[in-house]
């Protein structure tokens, strides 16, 4: 045998220990998560790329192979916007929130529980997952209301109400309802819409929903998916954890804005009922979920009390 093949034969035993050593390393967080609920709130940002949305289904398969109990709740602010563009539907957005009048409205749901909810269920189950798409009108899995903003105005200091048309707010989840799907091979990937008291259809940000799922189940995590590699700071640079205090702080000073207010806002919301850690991370990379789960450094930003 040459050295050349010696070489190659040693080098793939080698990248053979490494796996075997990686899986090992595995094994306690495994244990850690079983039979424990995660919350996954996959972003529209971070469903670009098809590698990266199968590498995302592989992640969600094993997950609940391996014992736990993974809830998709997944958004797509951006094929929404292309949808109402396409539509000529004029957008705008307070706070992060896409003001929602009754056209759009229509436009949202048929993004949001039709094409990309079904895209979802199809490469989890591509992959040799069990799926199911829901959205929150299913069996009244969540109940929503109008959601009220105010704001001050800053030269009479009245507050003012803003008008966000059928943006909703989960008001109630039907926890029980997911939990018939803890003892079977079902995945729920949920479309963030909601039905409010008298049958119309609301408009729930996806973060706001997959919070709101979290805290109704008490999950063990709420693992956000963002095209971001966290929470960054006024240089870029990227905060590794986050209490209240200080992310109120970031939001006041303009550092935290747009659609990253809903996203530390349902974290810390989370982290008050009761779910354990809060993440925001990086759906850009490969295997985020998995590397957030089972490595001993967790990636992205750690919101806590
Ligand atoms: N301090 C911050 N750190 C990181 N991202 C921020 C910050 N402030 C605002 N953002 C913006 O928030 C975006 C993530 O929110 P959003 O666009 O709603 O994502 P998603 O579609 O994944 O929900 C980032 O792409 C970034 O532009
Ligand atoms: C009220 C509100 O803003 N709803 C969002 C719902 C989708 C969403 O949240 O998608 P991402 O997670 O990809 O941003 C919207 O209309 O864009």
């Amino acid at each position: 045998m040459t050295d050349a093949v010696l070489s190659a034969k040693e080098k793939k035993k080698a990248s053979w220990i490494k796996k075997a050593s990686i899986l090992s390393e595995a094994l306690p967080y495994m244990r850690r998560y079983s039979g424990k609920t995660i919350v996954i709130k996959y972003g529209g940002h971070a469903m670009g790329d098809e590698d990266l949305a199968l590498s995302f289904a592989h992640d969600v398969v094993l997950m609940k192979q391996v014992g736990m109990n993974p809830i998709v709740v997944h958004g797509g602010g951006p094929q929404i916007g292309r949808m109402l563009d396409r539509l000529k539907i004029e957008s705008s957005f307070i706070d992060g929130l896409r003001v929602t009048d009754k056209a759009t409205v229509e436009v949202v749901e048929m993004v949001l529980s039709g094409s990309i909810n079904k895209s979802i269920v199809g490469a989890i189950n591509r992959v040799g997952g069990h799926a199911i798409g829901l959205s929150g009108k299913d069996n009244n899995l969540v109940v929503a209301e109008p959601l009220r903003r105010t704001k001050k105005d800053p030269d009479s200091q009245i507050e003012q109400i803003l008008d966000l048309g059928f943006v909703g707010y989960p008001k109630e989840v039907n926890g029980d309802f997911l939990k018939m799907f803890q003892n079977t091979n079902i995945i729920p990937v949920i479309a963030p819409i909601g039905l409010g008291e008298t049958g119309e259809t609301y408009n729930i940000n996806a973060d706001t929903m997959a919070g709101a799922i979290a805290g109704s189940l008490v999950a063990e995590r709420l693992l956000l998916l963002t095209d971001v590699a966290g929470v960054l700071d006024k240089d870029k640079i990227l905060l590794p954890d986050l209490t209240e205090e200080k992310t109120h702080a970031l939001i006041a000073d303009g550092t935290i804005l747009g659609g990253m207010i809903p996203k530390v806002d349902t974290c810390l919301h989370a982290v008050e009922k009761g779910v354990k850690g809060s993440v925001i991370i990086d759906g850009r990379v490969e295997h985020a979920l998995l590397l957030e789960l089972f490595t001993e450094h967790g990636v992205g930003t750690l919101i806590h009390k």
